[in-house]
């Protein structure tokens, strides 16, 4: 039996997270104490995160928590986790993934093809943006920011027709009866690690290590270590709208990934591959290759676009 402090972001949705691995840890015999902090993310709400920095601003406080000691390990959504970890820190585990896809939620609309032309949609995931706008060119999208609630009660206000988010977060906060439909990841294709929780420990904290071996899920593991290595390449931030996912068919795993012009100007340009995938090392492959074939289709559109072809 050991003693771990959880260090947590303060949302509704990140207490839910962390309690989950508490009670999964208390299971184990394990004595778990939770330590709430705000971060930099969660106090910047006038603005787009792509325009303040991205997803590291959700993560930093949490780190110096860690470094400090006053907190053991750190639980996160994976994908608000960057895809280099400063010196010093790992992903220690990911846990079995959730729904990975995006839902959409609205008072009025079933769904996103009953709108009205010119209808509001609101998201400030350029990802979401660059997916939505392929799907209905003549909506409007307007920015929306803040936790799960916060979202919410916008929509409710009537400042939008509609909203997408998450699935997963919306199941996890007991809220589910919001979403009208789950979008096909084909028409809206998720971001990488979307739907996985990853816990983030110290370097060399092998007694954490060992008393996460029980929640870490492998093959979730496999699935989002290519779907964050396609990220990695691309040099993925919150400033680039950027989609990755894969699932695995037998040992096959197979891989889309979408990139959306920031300017919304060009079209999405798109890339799939799949490979037997075993270990780390062939899911980072399998990654990295269908980064390098969207990588080679941005840079023949935006060629193309500049010569007027
Ligand atoms: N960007 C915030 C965020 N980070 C993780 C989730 C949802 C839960 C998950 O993906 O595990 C959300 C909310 C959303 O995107 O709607």
């Amino acid at each position: 039996m050991q003693h771990f402090t959880i260090a947590t972001r303060e949302s509704r949705l990140a207490l839910w997270q962390a309690n989950h691995v508490k009670a999964l840890l208390e299971q184990q015999g394990h004595q778990v104490t939770l330590l709430g902090m705000t971060t930099l993310g969660d106090q910047i709400l006038d603005r787009s995160l792509s325009k303040v920095g991205g997803k590291g601003l959700f993560v930093k406080e949490l780190e110096t928590a860690l470094q400090d000691g006053k907190a053991d390990l750190a639980v996160h959504s994976l994908k608000d986790v960057p895809m280099e970890l400063p010196p010093g820190f790992e992903l220690a585990c990911v846990m079995e993934r959730e729904d990975p896809r995006d839902a959409w939620v609205s008072p009025k609309y079933a769904r996103l093809q009953d709108l009205p032309q010119g209808a509001v949609v609101g998201t400030s995931s350029l990802r979401r943006m660059a997916l939505v706008r392929a799907l209905r060119p003549d909506l409007k999208i307007e920015p929306l920011r803040g936790n799960l609630d916060t979202r919410l009660r916008k929509l409710d206000e009537g400042l939008y027709d509609g909203i997408v988010l998450a699935a997963a977060g919306l199941m996890r906060l007991g809220l589910a009866e919001r979403i009208r439909t789950v979008f096909e990841t084909t028409e809206m294709l998720p971001a990488a690690g979307q739907g996985a929780l990853g816990i983030e420990i110290c370097s060399g904290r092998d007694d954490v290590t060992q008393a996460l071996s029980h929640l870490m899920d492998t093959k979730t593991w496999l699935v989002v270590s290519a779907e964050r290595a396609v990220s990695r390449v691309m040099g993925g931030s919150c400033s680039m709208p950027l989609a990755a996912h894969a699932v695995f068919n037998g040992t096959v795993l197979e891989m889309r990934a979408a990139w959306g012009d920031p300017e919304g100007v060009q079209p999405l340009v798109h890339a799939s591959d799949k490979a037997t995938v075993t270990d780390t090392a062939s899911a980072v492959r399998l990654g990295e290759e269908v980064a390098r074939q969207l990588q080679a289709r941005v840079q023949a559109a935006v060629r193309a676009a500049k010569t007027g072809d």
